[in-house]
C-alpha cells in the first residue's frame, strides 16, 4: 500500500493575471500531522481549498486515497474531513442534530450513522453534551463539535485550518492534545500562524511564501534549518576571557553575560564546542553548564520568508 494518503502535484493557481499559488507538490503520509506554514497571503487558503475540493486548481492534480480529486470528487472527499477557519457550526440545534445532519451530507449509511457519531462525540469529548444547544457550548467545546463533525464519517485525512483560533491558554492545550489523537490513526494537515503550535503538535512542516515551497522536511530539519552560531556556557573558575577567546581559532566573540557566565560566538561547525568541552576538563574550569543557542521558530520562518522576497 501506498505510504501517502494525500498526493498533491504541480499545483498552480491564478485567482486572475498573478499567480496565487506556482507549482506546489507534496505528499501527506498516513497518519501524524503535518504543518502548513506561511505569512498573510502566501498562498496557505487557496492550497487548502483546492486540497478540499472547494478550488479548482489552473494546473495539478490531487489525488486523496489514490482518487483524483477533480475526476472523482465525491468518491475522494469521502476520505476527506475539514474544519474551515469558521467552523460551520448551527447554533440552534443541539450537538447530536447537528452531528446527524453532518453524517447524513457524509453520506454515512444510516445503519451506520448512530454508532459514527457516538464514536466521534466518544473522541472528541462531548458525550455528555449530546442534548446541549450548539450555542450554549463554550468556544473550546464548540471547536470539538468542529472536530467532531469533520471526523464523523471516519476520512483517513483530515484539514484543520487554525484550529484553535480564538480559544483560551487551557482550550488550546485541550485542542492540541485531541488533535494528537485524532491523527494517531489518520492524517491530518493543519494550517496556522502560531509557531508555538506548530512546535507543540507538528511532525512534517511544508511552508509556502509567494505562493512557492520554500521549505519541506520534518519539524527537526525545520528547528535545525539554521545552525547555531553561538553557545552559553557557565563555569566556577572560568579562565580570562583571552584565554576563552584562544580556544579556536573559529570564535569570533566572547561575551560575559553573568557573574560565571559566558557567550560565546563561533564561526564554522560545532567542533569548536568540543575542543571547548576538553579543554575546560584540562584547564579545570569547573564547566556546570553549556547551552548551544538555537534560532527560535520566529528567526527561522523570518529567514524562510525574507529568501522568497529577496528572489
Ligand atoms: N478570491 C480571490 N481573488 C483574487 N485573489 C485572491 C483570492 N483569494 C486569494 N487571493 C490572492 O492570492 C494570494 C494567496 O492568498 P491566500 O488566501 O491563499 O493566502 P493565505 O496564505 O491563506 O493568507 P492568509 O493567512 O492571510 O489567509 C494572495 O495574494 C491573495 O490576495
Amino acid at each position: 500500500m501506498n505510504d501517502s494518503v494525500v498526493e498533491v502535484i504541480g499545483l498552480s493557481h491564478r485567482y486572475s493575471e498573478q499567480w496565487a499559488i506556482s507549482n506546489i507538490s507534496f505528499e501527506v503520509k498516513r497518519n501524524g500531522i503535518m504543518g502548513l506554514l506561511g505569512s498573510n497571503g502566501a498562498g496557505k487558503s487557496t492550497t487548502m481549498n483546492i486540497i478540499c475540493g472547494a478550488l479548482n486548481p489552473t494546473v495539478g492534480q490531487v489525488f486523496i486515497n489514490g482518487v483524483d480529486l477533480r475526476k472523482h470528487p465525491e468518491e475522494a472527499k469521502r476520505f476527506l474531513g475539514f474544519l474551515p477557519q469558521k467552523a460551520p457550526l448551527f447554533l440552534d440545534l443541539t450537538v447530536d442534530e447537528y452531528l446527524n445532519h453532518c453524517a447524513v451530507l457524509r453520506s454515512v449509511p444510516s445503519n451506520s450513522i448512530k454508532n459514527a457519531i457516538e464514536d466521534a462525540k466518544a473522541r472528541c469529548g462531548i458525550s455528555h453534551f449530546s442534548k446541549r444547544l450548539i450555542g450554549n457550548l463554550s468556544g473550546g467545546y464548540q471547536q470539538r463539535v468542529g472536530i467532531a463533525q469533520a471526523i464523523v464519517h471516519s476520512p483517513k485525512f483530515v484539514v484543520l485550518d487554525e484550529p484553535t483560533n480564538g480559544l483560551d491558554p487551557n482550550q488550546i492545550v485541550e485542542v492540541r492534545k485531541l488533535i494528537k489523537e485524532i491523527a494517531e490513526e489518520r492524517a491530518v494537515l493543519l494550517s496556522t500562524h502560531i509557531l508555538s503550535e506548530v512546535q507543540a503538535t507538528c511532525d512534517e512542516i511544508r511552508m509556502v511564501e509567494g505562493g512557492k515551497m520554500v521549505f519541506a522536511g520534518s519539524m527537526m530539519e525545520f528547528d535545525n534549518y539554521i545552525e547555531p552560531d553561538s553557545f552559553l556556557v557557565s563555569m566556577y573558575s572560568a579562565p580570562s576571557m583571552n584565554e576563552l577567546s584562544a580556544v579556536s581559532n573559529n570564535i569570533t566573540s566572547v561575551e560575559k553575560v553573568g557573574i560565571e557566565s559566558f557567550r560565546i560566538r563561533y564561526l564554522g561547525s560545532n567542533a569548536v564546542v568540543n575542543s571547548f568541552l576538553q579543554l575546560s576538563v584540562l584547564g579545570d574550569w569547573g564547566l556546570y553548564e553549556l547551552k548551544i543557542e538555537k534560532s527560535s521558530l520566529d528567526e527561522i520562518f523570518a529567514k524562510l520568508s525574507k529568501q522568497t522576497e529577496n528572489k
